[in-house]
């Protein structure tokens, strides 16, 4: 297909929009008939993610869209002021970040005690720098050449609940023997940790699942281990492509059971999604209040600061 035909069909695509849509995977289903000859990447081109993924990711604090004639439809439906940015950010804040224990082979796994998560994914997708933005810290080591974690590392945050980081899978840079030893290692933790409260996957936004996620999904979906998908290195993608890649995670998660039916978006290197994620992890160890004792206490503080304000145009 050449690429002016495909821009004409975004342009219609983009000016039929449907008022009101939900974030729903079948959206970005084109019809069989006009698939048929088409490459993945021109597939996944035609992708039209309704106006309500835009409005999520600019919530979320990934921008907006640019001001061309094409978005028009979703900018006029993007009407939400509220920014993810904007929440109470102490609210959410992860006390100290500790290392307390690494583990290279099953029987040096630390005792089950508090509530756990844990991050894993392919190699150098981000999974230590992800923690680190979690728990606004830099206690975890992170590098750009892939293969850095080798064991699993365990954290403690302020007592409360641990952090596991675990080694990538994909292990390309690896003989075969680390290999086995490892996943040995990580399907031991993951099957058999009861305290392990949330396993988040983590996907470079860049690529998408790929074999060895896929591999990787099946593997969990069949040891009966429940995760949770999260998107991470957004800000090296465009917007569109970054809608586009969230609707397709979402047709893909359908094929697995043991899967949560969102997946988180996000980018530690310019924190945005990290505080709705930041929620999450705080929801799955069961240190996160009421939503209602968020709400009265940014309504609490709005009052004091007006009170204040007020008592300052006095003097
Ligand atoms: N632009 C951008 N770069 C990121 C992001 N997250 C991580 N990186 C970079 O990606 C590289 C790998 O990050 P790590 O956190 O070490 O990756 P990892 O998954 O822990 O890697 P292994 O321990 O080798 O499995 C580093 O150079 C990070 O700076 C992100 O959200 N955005
Ligand atoms: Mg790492």
């Amino acid at each position: 297909m050449s690429l002016k035909w495909s821009k004409t069909l975004m342009l219609n695509a983009f000016s039929n929009l449907p008022r009101r849509s939900t974030i729903c995977a079948r959206a970005l289903v084109v019809p069989a008939k006009s698939t048929k000859q088409l490459s993945n990447r021109q597939k996944f081109n035609q992708i039209q993610p309704p106006p309500s993924v835009f409005s999520k990711l600019a919530k979320l604090g990934f921008g907006e869209l640019r001001r061309t004639g094409r978005y028009a439809a979703i900018r006029k439906a993007n009407l939400s002021k509220s920014n993810e940015k904007n929440v109470v950010e102490p609210e959410y804040k992860f006390p100290l970040l500790a290392f307390f224990a690494g583990a290279k082979i099953p029987s040096s796994i630390p005792p089950e005690s508090i509530s756990e998560i844990a991050f894993v994914g392919r190699s150098n997708v981000g999974k230590s720098s992800l923690i680190n933005a979690l728990a606004q810290s830099s206690t975890v080591r992170t590098s750009d050449k892939p293969g850095l974690t080798q064991q699993l590392n365990f954290y403690s945050v302020g007592r409360l609940f641990n952090i596991v980081d675990m080694p990538g899978y994909g292990f390309a840079f690896v003989d075969e023997e680390q290999r086995r030893q490892w996943r040995e290692l990580m399907e031991t933790y993951m099957q058999n940790r009861s305290t392990l409260k949330r396993l988040y996957v983590v996907i470079d936004a860049r690529h998408g699942l790929k074999v060895a996620d896929k591999e990787f999904l099946t593997m969990l979906d069949s040891s009966k281990v429940s995760f949770q998908l999260v998107l991470t290195k957004c800000d090296l993608v465009i917007l569109p492509t970054l809608a586009r890649r969230y609707m397709l995670m979402l047709q893909d998660l359908r094929q697995y059971k043991r899967a949560q039916k969102d997946v988180f978006l996000v980018s530690s290197r310019n924190n945005a999604g990290i505080n709705h994620l930041r929620k999450d992890v705080l929801r799955s160890v069961g240190q996160l209040r009421s939503e209602q004792y968020y709400e009265d206490k940014t309504e609490r503080q709005r009052e004091k600061e007006q009170k204040e304000k007020k008592l300052m145009s006095r003097k």
